[in-house]
Parts: structure tokens; sequence; C-alpha cells
């Protein structure tokens, strides 16, 4: 099977300091890989670089073959890179089913002039954005909230509503910069199960910054460790709780 997302000797310099240096990864369909090192270590620019919000000084992304680093944040989430941010903001007067809907309006059919004049075609596609809406609701054990208003919700259930609104158009690729920040204990299980099942039940590819070690190598399949702009490791939770490099230099001792 090919690649979903590659990424290869991607840098990114910052007049004089190097936030990423020489990084590369391949992020198969339905597989969830983290991103993990201690403050400053080049997460946030790594996301960025890949999702086209900072030009890479070099080095390449390719999502199903297909060349990213030359264009546009908007024309890279339309290729199906999403993401989301730690204030996605939601529109809080709005249900939790009519926010989730506002994820898949962008790639439908009908206007919503042609929704409001009753147009055959607008309102079968409005229906099947609807059914669709509540089924990844299901899938998410929010579809009880699905007619609450989102201003409504805890901090951690807002936080999962912005994730099916960010797949609710069916990228192949997501990132994730961490969702579980903030959330109580149990909402943060929440969390990781509803990553698990976007991986394993709709093939999405994830990539997951999150600081809570515990979480992360309880969800990750493969983690990549860095430090300094660089890649210190890569492997599976077992490999890289046993690797000397990662303890020394994250974990801080050997
Ligand atoms: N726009 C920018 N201009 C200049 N320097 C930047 C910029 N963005 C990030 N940096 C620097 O690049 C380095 C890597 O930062 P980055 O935010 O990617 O790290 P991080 O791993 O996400 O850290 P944190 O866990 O604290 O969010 C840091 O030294 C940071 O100060």
């Amino acid at each position: 099977m090919s690649d979903l997302l590659i990424v290869e000797g991607l840098s990114v310099r910052f007049s004089g300091l190097t936030a990423l240096e020489d990084v590369s990864f391949r992020l198969n369909r339905g597989e969830v890989r983290a991103v993990i090192g201690p403050n400053g270590a080049g997460k946030s620019t790594l996301f960025n670089a890949i999702s086209g919000y900072v030009t890479p000084t070099s080095g390449t992304v390719h999502l199903n073959g297909e060349p990213l680093t030359v264009l546009t944040p908007h024309a890279i989430a339309e290729r199906g890179i999403r993401r989301t941010f730690q204030n996605g903001g939601l529109f809080p007067a709005l249900t939790v089913l009519e926010n989730v809907l506002t994820g898949l309006h962008a790639q439908t059919e009908g206007t919503f002039f042609d929704i409001l004049f009753g147009r055959r075609k607008a309102l079968d596609s409005e229906a099947a954005n609807i059914a669709r809406a509540r089924d990844l609701l299901k899938l998410m054990s929010m579809e009880h909230m699905a007619d609450t208003p989102a201003g409504d919700l805890s901090g951690g259930q807002q936080r999962i509503v912005e994730i099916v609104r960010t797949v609710a158009s069916d990228p192949p690729v997501l990132l994730l910069d961490e969702p579980a920040v903030g959330l109580s204990p149990v909402a943060r299980d929440q969390m990781m199960d509803i990553i698990r099942r976007l991986a394993g039940e709709k093939g999405v590819g994830i990539l997951l910054i999150e600081h809570a070690v515990e979480l992360v190598m309880a969800v990750a399949d493969k983690i990549l460790v860095m430090a300094a702009g660089k890649r210190i490791a890569q492997g599976t939770p077992d490999e890289i709780r046993q690797d000397r490099a990662v303890l020394e230099a994250y974990l801080g001792h050997a």
C-alpha cells in the first residue's frame, strides 16, 4: 500500500533560527502518529509547514503522490489535510448538528438559496448531509447532544464537536494539536477513544501533537520524537519507551 502522506527532509528556518531540521516520516491510512518533544522542539512548526502556514526552507510534503509544498493553506485543506486549532471556535448559538453541517456545506452542490427555494437537488443533498452528520455524531457517541446549542457544552464536548466538524467532509489526513489539553480524565479517555475510532473505522491518517505522554503511548501506532527541530527517534510506543536518546533528551534522565 502506498503511503498517504510523505514528509521528506522538511526544514524551516526563521531568520537564523532553525525551527525544523531535515524531518522525514510517512503516514498511512488509518494510522495514528504522535509527535512529541519538549517546548520549542518544532512540533507546531512541523504542523504549520505541512498545512502551508509557513513555507519550508527545504524538503517536500506529498499527499497521495501530489506535492503540497507550493500550495496555499486553503488549497492544502481542500486537498484533504485538515487541522484543528487550540481555539477552533464553534458557533455557540447553533446546535451541535448545525455546527457539524457547517463542515459539510462547503462541499455540497446546493447553495443556501437553492435550499430556501426548495430546489430538489439541494434538498436531497441537505437531507444527505443531515443523515451523514447524525451518523458521525453517533460514531463519536455525541448523538444525544445533536440538538443542544454548542455554547451549552463542556469544553471537552466542544472540542469533540470541533473534531467531528473537521472530519465531516472525509479528509484523508487530520492534524490534531493537543486535543486533550485541559480535559478531565474522563473526557481525555473519550477523546483518545474517538481518535482511535476515526483511524480504525474511518481510515483517517492522524498526526497528533500531545504533551500527555501516557495518552500518546496508549493511542499512537507510531511516535515521532523531536528535540531542537530534529527527529531524535521514531518507533512504536514500546520502542520509544526504551530509547536511550529519548530518555536523555526528552524525559531528562537515562
Ligand atoms: N514564526 C516564528 N518566527 C520565529 N521563530 C519561530 C516562529 N515560530 C516558531 N519559532 C521558533 O521555532 C522553534 C520551534 O517552535 P515550535 O512552536 O514549532 O515548537 P513546539 O515544539 O511546537 O513547542 P511548544 O510545545 O512549546 O508549542 C522555537 O524556538 C520557536 O521560538
